[in-house]
């Protein structure tokens, strides 16, 4: 049996029941098995004892939304709007990536990732193999779908189809447990009616769950309207996505009717802000949906789009602008900022009895921050300082399923300098192919 004892330190735990605690927690091999103020009693045999002082420990955050390959094309094509940087730039490049590409794209996104405080994360993207093993080398948990675009011929779709399906019978529940699968259609704009409705088909005869981008860019709804004669949001309805559990990405342009909707079938959105807002896509009704019922949890989108993985960047970007565009500051209080970088997060991928808070009996998925530095003081609210003063360079350690996978800093698991290192010359090779 793994012990550890953490003595002294500030939780913020995200259970409501209760929120900070001072003092101590346990945990057994991949579980938390107490937390409070008193220490434990019996004190844990043979724990390993860490020193919380000066550090304020929390869930891990979820990520719900990424394509962590494209990393490598970072800062490749900035200030575009969605369909050109997509099309002109992203496509051609992602052409050219080999296994190779894919690889090193993908460890860098996710030593980024780790070291900055996201121990979960979401990813949709092609070569999924690849990426499932070095998230099971890293140590992190992930939710991985391998996306399908349906513009190819009828062979090519099944080809791509039948190849998302054995990527989710093969990896669900692998690494432990911490890897998930799903299917996802990228997008209805890239995906036929009938391809849909076959991935949807899918989706139930494997029980897995759906995720796609949808309604990201004025230019995409009004392309819905006049190919199918709907938006986007009844469109998928019509075709059963919405029958499955489904977390959508961006969720940018609703109306009254689609948001009740989305409510009503229990579907998730991830809100992408910082991809949102550098792809010039506009800001999601994200006040409206809570308000109505709708999980809204966040995400990075790729380092092509954002341009980094610090999750503390969207929980930052949430709380900010809807208070912007609204004209009311409590539109995104902190603590529901951070709540959709935690527990609406495990929510949206239906793991929220096992993470997204620090509370006997769950995952031991937590990290801690160094709040030793002038930009946490005075120390006053400490979810007010997360939020509004931290970044994903505060964090000192990361632990996934009791295990540490960032110690100061560092990846214990994986090698950064290599990672770094071979992540410039697959970029540099690809620019030369
Ligand atoms: C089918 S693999 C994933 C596919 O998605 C593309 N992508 C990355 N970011 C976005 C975005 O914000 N909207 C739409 N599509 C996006 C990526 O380039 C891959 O081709
Ligand atoms: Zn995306």
């Amino acid at each position: 049996m793994n012990r550890l004892w953490i003595e002294n330190g500030t939780f913020v735990t995200m259970d409501d029941n209760q929120p900070l605690v001072r003092g101590h927690m346990v945990v057994e091999n991949d579980r938390i098995t107490y937390i409070g103020e008193a220490a434990p009693s019996p004190a844990p045999e043979g724990a390993e004892r860490i020193n919380g002082r000066g550090l304020v420990f929390m869930p891990g955050l979820i990520n719900t939304h990424a394509h962590s390959a494209m990393s490598l094309l970072r800062g490749y094509s900035d200030d575009e709007a969605l369909q050109v940087w997509l099309q002109d730039k992203m496509w051609p490049m992602e052409g050219k990536f080999n296994d190779d590409d894919a690889h090193w794209g993908n460890a860098l996104a996710v030593i980024e990732m780790l070291k900055s405080g996201t121990t979960t994360f979401v990813d949709m993207y092609d070569r999924m193999p690849i990426l499932a093993k070095v998230v099971e080398q890293s140590g992190m948990r992930g939710v991985l779908t391998r996306g399908v675009i349906g513009l190819c011929s009828p062979a090519e779709q099944t080809a791509k189809l039948e190849e998302a399906k054995q990527f989710a019978k093969d990896w669900n529940g692998q690494a432990n447990g911490r890897i998930r699968t799903m299917l996802s259609p990228h997008a209805p704009y890239t995906c036929p009616p009938d391809y849909i409705e076959r991935i949807v088909a899918a989706a139930h005869e494997l029980n897995v769950p759906l995720h796609t981008h949808m309604s990201e860019s004025a230019a995409e709804v009004q392309q819905n309207v006049n190919d199918y004669g709907t938006r986007p949001v009844e469109h998928l309805d019509k075709l059963g996505f919405f029958s499955r559990p489904s977390l959508v990405a961006h969720a940018v342009h609703l109306n009254d009717e689609e948001i009740a909707l989305l409510a009503e079938r229990g579907v998730a959105i991830s809100h992408n802000p910082a991809s949102n807002l550098k792809l010039a896509s506009g800001v999601a009704r994200v006040p409206d949906l809570l308000r109505a019922g709708v999980t809204v949890s966040l995400g990075t989108d790729s380092a092509a789009s954002n341009n980094n993985l610090d999750l503390f960047d969207e929980i930052r970007i949430a709380a900010l602008i809807h208070k912007g565009v609204s004209g009311d500051p409590t539109a995104i209080p902190a603590i529901e900022a951070l709540r959709m970088g935690t527990v609406y997060g495990a929510r949206a991928i239906w793991q929220a009895d096992e993470i997204g808070a620090l509370k006997t009996g769950m995952k031991a998925d937590f990290i801690a921050i160094n709040t030793e530095q002038p930009h946490f003081y005075p120390q006053t609210d400490i979810v007010s300082h997360l939020v509004y003063s931290g970044s994903g360079r505060d964090v000192q350690h990361v632990w996934v399923d009791g295990r540490q996978v960032v110690k100061s800093g560092v990846c214990t698991l994986l090698d950064e300098e290599q990672i770094m290192a071979e992540a410039q010359r697959a970029f540099e090779g690809l620019l030369a192919r």
